[in-house]
């Protein structure tokens, strides 16, 4: 089911790493090198395998940005807020 503003605003105060709107939700990791980066990746990838739910991924050197939206339903659900958790877990 689609998040509304209020809904996003409100997921995003335990998130406060993530930012975003009714779009999508964002967060831009920097990794400590190259090959942190790719690890990071590839955990994130087991991860939304795992949840069958796929991150939008930007690689840059050591800078990774995740953006999470629900395509099928066009926008943010909880499968999104979940998944942006789990990347958080991944990252720390
Ligand atoms: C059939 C399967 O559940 C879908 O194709 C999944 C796969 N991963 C997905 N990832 C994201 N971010 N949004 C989706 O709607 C989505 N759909």
């Amino acid at each position: 089911m689609l998040l509304d503003a209020a809904a996003i605003a409100a997921a995003l105060e335990d998130l406060p790493e993530w930012s975003g709107d009714t779009d999508a939700i964002s967060r831009t990791v920097e990794a400590a090198s190259f090959p942190a980066a790719i690890a990071l990746v590839n955990a994130v990838a087991e991860a939304a395998e795992a949840a069958d739910h796929h991150p939008d991924i930007d690689i840059r050197w050591r800078t990774v940005t995740f953006v999470l939206s629900t395509h099928s339903a066009g926008g943010v659900t909880s499968k999104d807020i979940a998944m942006a958790a789990k990347i958080n877990e991944l990252t720390s």
